[in-house]
């Protein structure tokens, strides 16, 4: 009976309790003598996490994003952060309760810092979201403000970690935490186009009666109103569109193609005005990144980085190209081939998020 009392009665923190908070009142004797009678223990080694996941931010966002890594079962911890209590406290309840239909981690939480310790990878969605009609833009000063202790923080208790941002203005936002972090760019990622490109993958199939997945279509620069659409090389099964119009995506197009992009640009202000926020499309193309990262997939993904000496961009900005992503983060850039008016539009996306970017202080 000497090896059953000196066992905890856990054999790790339970996953409601807020991390560093007390344990549950329970009769130890009890607990100890059904626990010996049923198994025979062995070791009480810690465990170690390979693939610890955090997210900062357990809004809509946030939530989203554990919810589609816990369905496919990348991470072995998830630990969530958010300043408001109840709400963190709840959401890790609820998705506790559902351990019994998925694989589910050891899932932890707390508003300290010292629960995300040791992470693989840490997701950033916390901050300000738009209000109806509100540009991403905007919310800039708001999200600088709590990225600096945020990213210290981290990065305190992570130290060897890759991030995503993907907090808005999110091109800003990754070149905030690049600089604040001073992580090599490698491990300082953006969602950046992700979401746009699948908003376009999903319009240009919607016209054309074929499933995304097979519609090859890139959005580069800004996540947001100045993006770049990338008709030169959207392409079906290896044919280019714009073999079969030429005039694809300008005005002089009699389809109008180009209306695809604007409405993957109005897609963020229609849903917002619809629900009041977006959430879904977010969380999946998150995990669809972190997927690549735990799992060193080295597959190829239109996120934010530093672009600074490419296309003829001087500053240092943040914005989306094609990047090959694995365990290590970024670890190549993909130079695509644009048109001279590609190039020209991705310049002028850089330009933007530079005026913004040039006076922040933080
Ligand atoms: N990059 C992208 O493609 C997308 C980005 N977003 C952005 O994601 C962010 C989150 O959006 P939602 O989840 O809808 O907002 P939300 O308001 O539902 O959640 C934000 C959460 O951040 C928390 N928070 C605020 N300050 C904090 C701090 N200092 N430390 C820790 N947590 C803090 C709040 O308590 C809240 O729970 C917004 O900036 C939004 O614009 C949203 C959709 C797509
Ligand atoms: C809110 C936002 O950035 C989006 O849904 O694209």
């Amino acid at each position: 009976n000497f090896l059953c009392l000196g066992m905890t009665p856990f054999p790790r923190q339970p996953a409601w309790i807020p991390h560093g908070g007390a344990w549950p009142v329970i009769p130890v004797s009890k607990m100890a003598t059904v626990k010996c009678e049923l198994t025979k223990h062995l070791t009480s080694e810690k465990a170690v996490h390979r693939n610890k996941v955090s997210i900062i931010g357990t809004g809509s966002v946030g939530m989203a994003c554990a919810v589609s890594i816990l369905l496919k079962g990348l991470s072995d911890e998830l630990a969530l952060l958010d300043v408001a209590e109840d709400k963190l406290k709840g959401e890790t309840m609820d998705l506790q309760h559902g351990s019994p239909f998925v694989k589910m981690p050891n899932i932890v939480s707390g508003k300290d810092y010292g629960v995300t310790a040791n992470s693989n990878l840490v997701i950033i969605t916390a901050g300000a979201r738009q209000e109806r009609g509100e540009t991403r833009l905007n919310l800039v000063q708001r999200n600088v403000a709590i990225f600096k202790f945020m990213i210290s923080s981290i990065v305190q208790h992570s130290p060897h970690c890759k991030l995503i941002v993907v907090s808005n203005p999110v091109d800003i936002l990754t070149y905030v935490t690049w600089k604040i972090s001073k992580f090599p760019q490698s491990r300082v990622i953006g969602s950046g186009c992700n979401l746009d490109t699948a908003r376009f993958r999903f319009l240009i199939g919607q016209r054309l009666g074929i499933h995304s997945e097979s519609c090859h279509g890139w959005i580069l620069g800004e996540h947001g109103d100045s993006s770049v659409p990338v008709w030169s090389g959207v392409n079906i099964a290896g044919v280019p569109l714009k073999d079969v119009n030429s005039h694809i995506g300008t005005d002089k197009d009699p389809e109008q193609w180009k209306n695809v992009h604007k409405d993957v640009i109005a897609s963020a202000y229609e849903i917002i005005k619809m629900k009041g926020y977006t959430s879904w499309a977010i969380g999946l193309s998150v995990a669809d990144l972190t997927e690549s990262i735990l799992k060193n997939l080295r597959r190829v993904h239109p996120v934010s980085t530093i672009i600074k000496g490419l296309y003829g961009i001087n500053e240092e900005v943040s914005l989306s190209v094609p990047c090959v992503l694995g365990e290590n983060g970024i670890t190549d850039l993909i130079k695509v081939k644009l048109t001279p008016e590609e190039e020209a539009r991705l310049k002028k996306s850089a330009e933007t998020l530079w005026e913004i970017q040039k006076d922040l202080k933080f």
